[in-house]
């Protein structure tokens, strides 16, 4: 496999939001040898629970765990420390907890990960959900102002916790990079190859536009996992971000 396939396929995340465990199986069996990241969300875990996770990373993949805590900064100290044994990647908080909570999960995690002799996951933290838009925000969740601002407000906090990263969607990328600097990573959901269904979100890209936007990791779901071929959906896009120049 070349280099540039492999470094471009390690910024792929796929969200395996599917209902149980037989289900995920099967689609990393379809999708097994390809670097890539795979995000189990709330739907997943909540069905298949831990085991799944030990068997995608006996499988060779890095995991990010994306269940968005968000609760009193005891409670998320606690849930730190347990996803942190559970040996994944990268899981998330959301930045809307406040500096206090995000600095108990870092804490919780820095605590178990030394307990348990392994490293400490990459921990990032949720800014303005990717299907929220601007009047949704403004006169639903009552927060003033451009989504963009509201972005780098949560990416300023989420700093100040020390945390590695955000969520966002790509098309905040270079503002949070101007906030932030280049090292402070982005996650960005809201991927939308040309041609596919929009959905449920708002603030979207293409693939080609997140990588040369400069997005550290792009996150796709359902293009991948419900096209008719699910390997050569993810190939298809791994291929349009290394040539991202013209797309
Ligand atoms: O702001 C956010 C945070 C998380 N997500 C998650 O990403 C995937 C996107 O799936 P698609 O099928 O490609 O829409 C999904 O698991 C979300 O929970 C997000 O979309 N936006």
């Amino acid at each position: 496999m070349e280099a540039a396939y492999q470094q471009m396929a390690g910024r792929l995340m796929i969200a395996l939001d599917v209902p149980d465990a037989e289900q995920a199986r099967q689609l990393m069996r379809q999708l097994e040898g390809m670097p890539c990241y795979m995000k189990v969300g709330m739907q997943l875990f909540y069905s298949a629970g831990p085991d799944l996770i030990t068997e995608m990373k006996a499988m060779g993949y890095s995991v990010f765990l994306d269940l968005k805590m968000h609760d009193i900064p005891n409670t998320v100290r606690g849930g730190a420390g347990s996803i942190t044994r559970l040996g994944v990647d990268m899981f998330n908080v959301h930045a809307a907890g406040g500096v206090k909570m995000m600095k108990a999960a870092r804490e919780g995690a820095a605590e178990a990960a030394e307990a348990a002799g392994i490293s400490v996951p990459t921990m990032i933290a949720v800014t303005q959900l990717t299907s929220t838009d601007q009047a949704t925000m403004n006169n639903e969740i009552g927060i003033a102002g451009t989504v963009e601002e509201a972005v780098i407000r949560y990416a300023g906090l989420t700093k100040q916790a020390g945390l590695d990263g955000v969520v966002a969607s790509p098309l905040e990328v270079a503002a949070i990079q101007a906030a932030c600097g280049t090292e402070f990573i982005t996650v960005t959901p809201g991927i939308r190859p040309q041609g596919s269904e929009q959905g449920d979100q708002s603030r979207v890209t293409t693939p080609g536009q997140a990588i040369r936007g400069g997005s550290s990791y792009i996150v796709v779901g359902r293009p991948i996992t419900a096209a008719p071929r699910p390997r050569e959906a993810a190939e298809h896009i791994i291929r349009e971000m290394m040539n991202h120049d013209s797309i």
